[in-house]
């Protein structure tokens, strides 16, 4: 990418040759090969590729949650690979919203206390305007007292989602949010994901494999082999 480096603070998220190496000698895998691509703000994206091609491991360091070997991951132009652990913790709670394929919900809480979960970890108070408007807009008010066991796959995800939006964090990273749930709840889910981006100008980052979740994205990266073979507004 041409003069990338003097573009990068202009992404809500961006890797700068990004290197990661699990294990070492023999047994080494590179995988990432030196990945540069940015992720920009108020759109939805999504980083595509086979099995195996370094998706998870790309969005994982975006996120703070995994370190890299060598080169930068930003977020909002700010280097995480040179953060303390500490710092790095109050990041991924304070700016980035995560959506995994498991929902992750905490079995125990009913659908609003998972939403809440992340402003009550913080110490900080709901903005009931902001999170009925939520509630509404994925469909979820009559499901509020509800436990995750009592909900279906595609609402799940949809708590799962209002749980990552109420923060309003800088980046939304989703990892195969459609992995689990059959096609009419993929389909909701993934225009949910662009309502997100469309009606409150949310950045989310999609890691997928599925062509058809990818079209759904404004922006799609394509990864073989821990490299970025192609990156194309869709
Ligand atoms: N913790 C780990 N230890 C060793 N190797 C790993 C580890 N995590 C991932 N890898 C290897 O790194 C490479 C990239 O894996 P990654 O999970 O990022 O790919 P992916 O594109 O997300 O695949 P999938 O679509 O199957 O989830 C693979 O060769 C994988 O085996």
């Amino acid at each position: 990418m041409p003069d990338f480096a003097g573009h990068v603070n202009n992404f809500a998220s961006a890797a700068v040759d990004l290197v990661k190496v699990y294990g070492s000698g023999d047994t080494a895998v590179r995988a990432l090969d030196g990945v540069t691509a940015g992720f920009p703000p108020a759109a939805f994206s999504a980083i595509m590729g086979p099995s195996g091609s370094g998706k998870s491991t790309l969005m994982h360091c975006l996120a703070g949650l995994d370190t890299a070997t060598s080169g930068a991951a930003l977020l909002g132009g700010k280097d995480l690979t040179r953060l303390s652990d500490n710092t790095l913790t109050r990041v991924r709670r304070d700016r980035i919203g995560f959506v995994f394929q498991a929902f992750n919900l905490l079995p125990t809480l009913t659908a609003e206390e998972n939403i809440l979960l992340p402003l009550n970890l913080a110490g900080r108070r709901a903005d009931r305007a902001w999170f009925r408007q939520l509630v509404q807009a994925l469909g979820l008010s009559p499901r509020l007292a509800h436990r995750p066991s009592e909900m279906s796959g595609g609402q799940q995800q949809r708590v799962a989602l209002a749980r990552a939006l109420v923060t309003r964090p800088e980046v939304i990273f989703a990892d195969e949010p459609t992995g689990n749930l059959d096609s009419t709840s993929s389909t909701d889910v993934l225009n949910l994901l662009r309502q997100a981006v469309r009606e409150f100008g949310q950045t989310i980052v999609m890691v997928t494999h599925d062509d058809r979740a990818a079209s759904y994205a404004d922006h799609v990266v394509r990864m073989a082999d821990g490299r970025v073979v192609q990156a194309v507004a869709a």
